[in-house]
């Protein structure tokens, strides 16, 4: 699984953190910046990482802001993105299972970083549960046209 990770100027410290965790798991990862001392505005963010994610490049994608909710709030506006702004374990865990979201948004400003990265590992996890949620999550997807 390749994902695709990002995150605006409060967000660069968590995003090491979770790389490391990445790293030692072994998965693979593109790190879309920003580093710590750069300035990016959250939607310029979104939309970088989750036209990879949308395209296929990419299977999933995390993004990182202070509460995670302007990222959150960008990406959903790209075609073909389902991006959750998690901070419980039981909502990072069943918007994979049963929204198939493909972007996970993380608030640095809400989160530490042990909790933070529980979310990561169910998020990658979780696989999608289809059956009746799979008619939901194509609701999602007429929305969009
Ligand atoms: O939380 C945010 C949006 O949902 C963003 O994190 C931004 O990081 C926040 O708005 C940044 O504000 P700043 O005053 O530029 O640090």
């Amino acid at each position: 699984m390749k994902i695709a990770i990002g995150c605006d100027h409060a967000g660069p410290e968590l995003k090491a953190e979770i790389l490391a965790h990445l790293d030692e798991k072994g998965v693979e990862y593109t790190d879309f910046g920003i580093q710590a001392g750069e300035k990016v505005d959250y939607p310029d963010k979104a939309k970088e990482v989750c036209e990879k994610v949308a395209s296929g490049e990419y299977e999933m994608g995390i993004l990182i802001c202070g509460t995670g909710i302007g990222m959150s709030m960008s990406a959903n506006k790209i075609k073909g993105i389902r991006a959750a702004c998690c901070s419980d374990y039981f909502s990072a865990k069943y918007t994979r299972a049963h929204n198939d979201a493909n972007v996970l948004c993380i608030g640095a400003r809400v989160l530490g970083a042990g909790l933070a990265i529980e979310l990561v590992d169910v998020f990658l996890e979780t696989e999608f549960e289809g059956g009746r949620h799979q008619r939901r999550v194509d609701k999602i997807s007429e929305l969009e046209k």
